[in-house]
């Protein structure tokens, strides 16, 4: 029972993130959802600003500080390791959605592209953007980035999977294409708004924070062949001669 009910519990979790992420893209595109990131009336510009950042900053804390070992070591003597990963999964989930329901419009224009062609490059580069996200999650396993595949080993008394280091299809070209597209979805729009450049730009932020972070475990955790790595393949976009780029 108990592991059937971890199962059920990453299901639910797992479904909670795709209905966020697709909220995510409508919210940030201003389109089809009731709330998103222009809509409403919103604060004061300067508590308005504030209330973003701080947003931005508790999806951080909440992203790096679960995914680091020693929180995890910690966090799964309360909870059991089968169901550690879904349980990431779900926060990031919640800190997402207390995100997009207490954005706050700021409805400057930082720019508004109206030639057609460059308007609709733009556009395309929104959808891509999502595309190379959603892709890259199939590249280095989908099911165990979000934690189905730990707790139906755990249901099906099978042995827990550690997957190990991998170059799949864009990874062969950049260490982080997930970030790559997120990074090319949060920017890529026609009209940018003030509030959508504090999403974009704080985002941005920590995309290099957590990446560092990342870079770093992955280091520990396969040590030369990482190292190899990182001075081979560009971080977030492909033919940047530099390891950094
Ligand atoms: C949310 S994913 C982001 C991966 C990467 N930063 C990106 O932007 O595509 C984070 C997980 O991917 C794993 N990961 C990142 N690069 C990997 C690789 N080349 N091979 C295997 N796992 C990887 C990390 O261990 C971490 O658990």
């Amino acid at each position: 029972m108990k592991r059937i009910s971890a199962f059920i519990y990453s299901v639910i979790s797992y479904f909670t993130f795709i209905g966020t992420f697709l909220y995510l893209v409508f919210f940030l595109g201003d389109m089809l959802v009731p709330k998103t990131v222009n809509s409403g009336d919103g604060a004061a510009a300067l508590t308005a600003v504030l209330i973003n950042l701080g947003l931005i900053g508790l999806f951080g804390v909440q992203h790096t500080v679960m995914a680091r070992k020693s929180f995890k070591d910690r966090w799964t003597q309360i909870i059991p390791n089968p169901i550690e990963r879904s349980t990431y999964v779900l926060f990031s989930s919640l800190a997402v959605i207390i995100l997009m329901l207490f954005w706050q419009p700021l409805p400057g224009v930082i720019w508004d592209v109206e030639t057609g062609w460059a308007s609709m490059l733009l556009e395309w580069g929104f959808w891509l953007g999502w595309t190379i996200v959603f892709l890259s999650t199939w590249m280095i396993d989908h099911f165990n980035l979000f934690g189905l595949k730990q707790t139906w080993n755990y249901m099906k008394h099978h042995e827990m999977d550690h997957p190990g280091f991998m170059e799949p299809g864009f990874y062969k070209y950049v260490r982080h294409p997930l970030m790559t597209g997120f990074l090319i979805a949060f920017w890529s729009t026609p009209e940018m708004s003030t509030g959508h450049l504090i999403f974009s730009a704080g985002m941005t932020l920590y995309i290099l924070v957590g990446v560092y972070f990342e870079e770093k475990a992955m280091m520990k955790r396969f040590g030369d062949k990482y190292g190899d790595y990182r001075e081979r393949v560009p971080k977030f976009f492909p033919f940047f001669r530099k390891s950094e780029a």
